[in-house]
Order: C-alpha cells, then sequence, then structure tokens
C-alpha cells in the first residue's frame, strides 16, 4: 500500500505544479483530488511510481459515445478527468461541436472519425475504440495530426464465435423459423433438411482471433474445419488451412467470415463465390457488412442455392436503437432480405455480452489514461508503439517529454540539442510511415526551463505535437 506520507508527497508535487508562473501551453493544471485519492489503486506500475502532470491547461475532458462500458466512465472518472457519456452515437454537427474541446474520444463501431471531423479535433490527444474494429476511424489522418488511436483486439472475440457456433447449430436445425412460428400460434414439427452438423465441413475465412477461437469450438461439436487466411497461421486442433478461397468454397457446408474491412474484403462473398459454394450450404457474417454483397446473398438464397444465412452487421446499421429503424431507407434490400426463410438477423451484436463489454471498457480506458498520463502508446494500432517505464518519486526534477513528430532525418539530433542542457536519462524513439514519437526523460530540470524547453520544441520543423509531463 502507498503511505499517507507518500500521498501527501504527491500532493505536494501536484501543488508545486499548479504554483508554476508562466508556463507553456502544453503544461498545466493538477488532476483534481478524486485523481488523487485514486493512486495507490490505479497507479499500479509500482509502489514508488511518480504520478505525472498530465496535460496542458484545464483538465482533462473526455467523450464518450455509444453507451461505451460503465467500467470506463468510472475509470476515467476516477482519474478526475472530466466525462461526458452518451448512449448513442451523435449526428455530425453535434459531433463536431463537441469534438473541438475533447483531449480524447471513446466510441464504438457507429461513429465514424472521418478527415472532416477531426479536422475540428485541436484538442484531441487520443482517441480509443472500444471494440475490436477500427475502420470507422480514419486511421491514417489521426497519426497525421498526432492522435493516438487504441482498440480492443480480442475482448470480445469469445462472444463473437460462441454466437456463430449458436447460428451453425440454429441454420442447421432452421430455429429462426420454428421459433417465430411459434409466437405466431403455427406448431410446424419438421424435420426435412434439417441436420446435424457433426461431421460437416466450416470453411472460416479469416483465422485471426475469432476465427480461430470458433475453430476451437467447432471441433469440439465434431465438425471438419478449414480456414482461409492472406497469411499462413498455425492451425488448432485438426484444423486445416486452404490455399484458395475457391477451394474453401467448395468444400465447406459452412462458410462464415472473420475478416477486418478492407478495400480487398469489400464483396469479398458475392455471385461467383455463392456459385462456387455447395448446393445447400449456408453462409454468415458476424464481420463486417461491406463484406458479403448481400443482394447477391438474396438471390442466392431464393434460388436455393444457400440453404439459409446469418448476418450480424450491414453495410449501413442505425446510429441507435428503436423500432422502424431496419428498413428499405437504410439499406434498400432489406425488406427483401427479412422475408427469406431461415435467414437469422442480429442487429450487431456479435461482441455484446457483458463479459466483452466490460473487459473492453477497462482494457480501452487503461490504454487512454496512460498514453494521457504517461505517454505510453504501446498497443496503438495507428502510431509507434512506445513506452519508458514510470518515473520514481524521488525524481521530482525530471520531466518526461512527449515529442510526436515528421519521420525525417536529423530530427533527433536538434531534439538533443534542446535537451542537452539536461541529462537525458532514458529515451526511446520509434516511427510508423510518417510518423515518428520520442519519449525521453530528462533529469534536473528547473520549473522555469520548462517553458524555454517547451518553446524552443515547439519551434522545431518536424513537430506534430508535443507534451511535456512532470
Ligand atoms: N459482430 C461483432 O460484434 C464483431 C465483434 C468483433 C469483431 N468483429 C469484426 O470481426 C473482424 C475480425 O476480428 P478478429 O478479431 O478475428 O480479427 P483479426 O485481425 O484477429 O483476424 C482477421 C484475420 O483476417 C485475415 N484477413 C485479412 N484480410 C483477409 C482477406 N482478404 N482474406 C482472408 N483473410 C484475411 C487476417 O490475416 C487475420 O488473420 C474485425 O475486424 C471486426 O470487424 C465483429
Ligand atoms: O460494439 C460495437 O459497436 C462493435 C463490435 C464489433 O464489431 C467490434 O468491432 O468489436
Amino acid at each position: 500500500m502507498t503511505s499517507p506520507q507518500q500521498i501527501n508527497k504527491l500532493n505536494n508535487n501536484f501543488q508545486d505544479a499548479l504554483n508554476l508562473s508562466g508556463s507553456a501551453g502544453a503544461v498545466s493544471t493538477s488532476p483534481v483530488q478524486s485523481f488523487m485519492n485514486t493512486l495507490p489503486h490505479r497507479q499500479s506500475i509500482s509502489k514508488q511510481t511518480k504520478a505525472l502532470k498530465p496535460f496542458s491547461t484545464g483538465d482533462i475532458k473526455i467523450l464518450l459515445l455509444e453507451n461505451v462500458n460503465q467500467t470506463a466512465v468510472e475509470i476515467l472518472t476516477e482519474q478526475g478527468y472530466q466525462v461526458e457519456f452518451h448512449k448513442t452515437s451523435l449526428d455530425d454537427e453535434t459531433l463536431i461541436s463537441k469534438i473541438k474541446d475533447v483531449h480524447a474520444i471513446g466510441i464504438r463501431s457507429k461513429t465514424k472519425l472521418t478527415e472532416k471531423i477531426l479536422k475540428h479535433a485541436k484538442n484531441l490527444v487520443t482517441i480509443g475504440c472500444f471494440c475490436i474494429g477500427t475502420n470507422q476511424v480514419d486511421l491514417e489522418y489521426a497519426a497525421k495530426i498526432g492522435v493516438a488511436v487504441f482498440n480492443s483486439p480480442f475482448s470480445n472475440s469469445r462472444s463473437v464465435a460462441e454466437l456463430v457456433m449458436a447460428e451453425i447449430v440454429a441454420l442447421a436445425r432452421q430455429i429462426g423459423d420454428r421459433s417465430i412460428e411459434l409466437h405466431t400460434g403455427t406448431w410446424n414439427k419438421v424435420s426435412n433438411k434439417c441436420w446435424e452438423v457433426r461431421g460437416k465441413t466450416l470453411g472460416i475465412i479469416g483465422y485471426g482471433h475469432i476465427g480461430a477461437q470458433l475453430s476451437v469450438l467447432a471441433e469440439a461439436f465434431g465438425m471438419r474445419v478449414l480456414y482461409y487466411d492472406i497469411v499462413t497461421i498455425m492451425a488448432l486442433g485438426s484444423a486445416r488451412q486452404v490455399s484458395t478461397l475457391d477451394e474453401l468454397l467448395s468444400k465447406s457446408d459452412f462458410v462464415t467470415c472473420h475478416v477486418p474491412e478492407t478495400p480487398e474484403t469489400k464483396n469479398l462473398l458475392s455471385f461467383p463465390q455463392f456459385a462456387a459454394m455447395k448446393d445447400g450450404s449456408y453462409v454468415i457474417n458476424a464481420s463486417r457488412g461491406t463484406v458479403i454483397d448481400i443482394p447477391a446473398l438474396i438471390q442466392a438464397i431464393k434460388v436455393g442455392k444457400i440453404a439459409g444465412a446469418a448476418l450480424d452487421v450491414y453495410p449501413h446499421e442505425p446510429p441507435k436503437n428503436g423500432a422502424g429503424l431496419f428498413v428499405d431507407n437504410l439499406n434498400p434490400w432489406i425488406s427483401d432480405l427479412v422475408s427469406l426463410p431461415n435467414v437469422i438477423l442480429t442487429p450487431h451484436i456479435g461482441g455484446s455480452t457483458e463479459e466483452a463489454q466490460s473487459a473492453i471498457g477497462v482494457e480501452v480506458a487503461t490504454a487512454l489514461f496512460r498514453y494521457i498520463n504517461e505517454g505510453n502508446s504501446v498497443g496503438s494500432v495507428n502510431f509507434p508503439e512506445v513506452s519508458l517505464r514510470s518515473l520514481g518519486y524521488d525524481q521530482e526534477k525530471t520531466v518526461r517529454v512527449l515529442y510526436i513528430h515528421h519521420n525525417v532525418p536529423g530530427v533527433l539530433k536538434t531534439v538533443n540539442n534542446i535537451l542537452s542542457d539536461h541529462n537525458i536519462e532514458k529515451q526511446y524513439s520509434d516511427s510508423q510511415g510518417e510518423i515518428a514519437y520520442l519519449m525521453a526523460d530528462i533529469s534536473n530540470v528547473n520549473q522555469s526551463d520548462i517553458k524555454d524547453i517547451y518553446d524552443q520544441l515547439n519551434a522545431t520543423e518536424a513537430k506534430i505535437s508535443i507534451r511535456l509531463l512532470y
């Protein structure tokens, strides 16, 4: 446990920081008391860890949209940040007006953070995608303006795999249709074209976190598993990687997609692919709505080529929950789709379990506050991954420099020249494409030097953004 004396000392450090006069824009007011109260709990990297004064002017503002889990709200509130929480996504105009002010934004899959929106985000430091997919964010543009993006790469993988496994059985037994019939009073006890899944072949497109989990579940049900992926991946159990999509399609009774949304995966399954599948096979998509050409799927079901489908994701999805939203105005083929037999439709809930959402809330909120408070970018999806060990209580005159810059020759020389009056205790720099990120801890810095260091770094040509933590 951290002793009361240590907490007191920390409070004094923060108070000293607050008393700085003439400090640079990057040097700021300290976190509020609620943040201090949480130090023993949250600053758990080491008992001796010094909490760094995290940001520029004023308190840190966080905008959380799309009902991200309360674990995230609690963690970020405990940090002392100002947290604004919304259950839904926001229309573009409202989003632009809110994103202007905030230092971090947390979203799920609905909020599109395009260049047009991000251009207004003058104070933004980081984005948290409280999900796996990051296709809703212009990652390249975010990096270009020095904004690190974090996601939760596998906290909901199991939930998706379990849903898909259930759908495989449900499609094979036409459970969706029987249930709808009984809800409306029709008793229809049939076995025609209802199958066991044991001994059938499951074809998984994309053998990443979800595909691999599903592979294990499917084998436990006695299924044979084939998978197709653009990279060579070690098979789990008795699964087997095939070298072409066509081979997978022609040999599988069930085909399920677990690929990201990319230009290459757009309409990955369309007319030719459905034609290549076995007669009476099934299609599942819980990845992204663009991966399957749904009008082509509708045709394939209508002519009896495909015996059923389960879809969790759609090219356009409603921004909020409610009746009357999943209609032809959203996607022109919806009334056609909903009228088909043995088609299970779910509202993008593959990853929506209590377990997954709470784990995602903790994981992404932690990544956000570690980046805001310490500059640690490990796990970022668009940014060089850089981390330095935390500072100790005894390092009172040590300043952490976070310098995001264009990846061009000569920058380190310039920066180290600026820092050369101080001892560079540790330094780590990495680059990704056109962006580079330098973290350095410099000691023996008097408070009066901080503004000067900031101004000099700010004047460097390669600078994208700077933060000084101390
Ligand atoms: N429905 C939901 O609620 C839900 C939940 C989580 C994830 N998802 C979606 O599922 C996708 C997959 O998730 P994951 O965690 O398994 O991702 P992952 O990154 O672990 O795996 C994706 C796999 O797809 C492969 N791949 C990429 N392009 C391909 C192509 N053109 N052809 C074949 N394989 C290709 C990759 O090599 C990788 O192995 C996510 O990108 C996300 O969009 C949906
Ligand atoms: O929760 C969401 O909105 C997205 C879930 C899923 O598609 C993901 O990418 O993790």
